[in-house]
């Protein structure tokens, strides 16, 4: 995490319901002011382009797969973390949003 996460320092208790939004939000603020040191910012201008996220989204699909053949509840919430997490990166560099997600979800009920 970069020094520039005053936003979430500022605000620890963020409710669980609130937590994908203020995540993307920083997803988007590191996408704007591309801090040094942030993980988040090197995503958006790494050498590989795009495929350096599209990459790790297929790692971390490989790694939620394995920990849920193997039972393990603990890896398979922390890997889906970072799935989802690398998901929003992608969103965030395609230029949609949460909206976009919540939409296309609410139109399938
Ligand atoms: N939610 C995440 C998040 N999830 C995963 N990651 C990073 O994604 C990378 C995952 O790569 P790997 O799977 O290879 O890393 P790993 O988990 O150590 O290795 P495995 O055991 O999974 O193989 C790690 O560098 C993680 O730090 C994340 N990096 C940042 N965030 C959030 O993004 C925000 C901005 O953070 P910065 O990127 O530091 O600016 C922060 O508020 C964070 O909450």
């Amino acid at each position: 995490m970069s020094d520039s996460d005053a936003e979430n320092d500022e605000n620890p208790e963020v409710p669980p319901d609130d937590v994908l939004d203020e995540l993307f939000a920083t997803i988007e603020s590191r996408k704007a002011e591309l801090p040094e040191g942030s993980y988040t910012a090197s995503l958006f201008t790494h050498e590989k382009g795009e495929n350096a996220v599209l990459e790790k989204i297929g790692e971390e699909s490989t790694e939620t797969i394995l920990a849920a053949k193997d039972d393990d509840l603990d890896e398979l919430t922390y890997e889906s973390a970072d799935l989802v997490y690398h998901l929003l990166v992608l969103f965030a560099m395609k230029d949609l949003d949460l909206d976009d997600l919540r939409e296309e979800l609410r139109d399938r009920f």
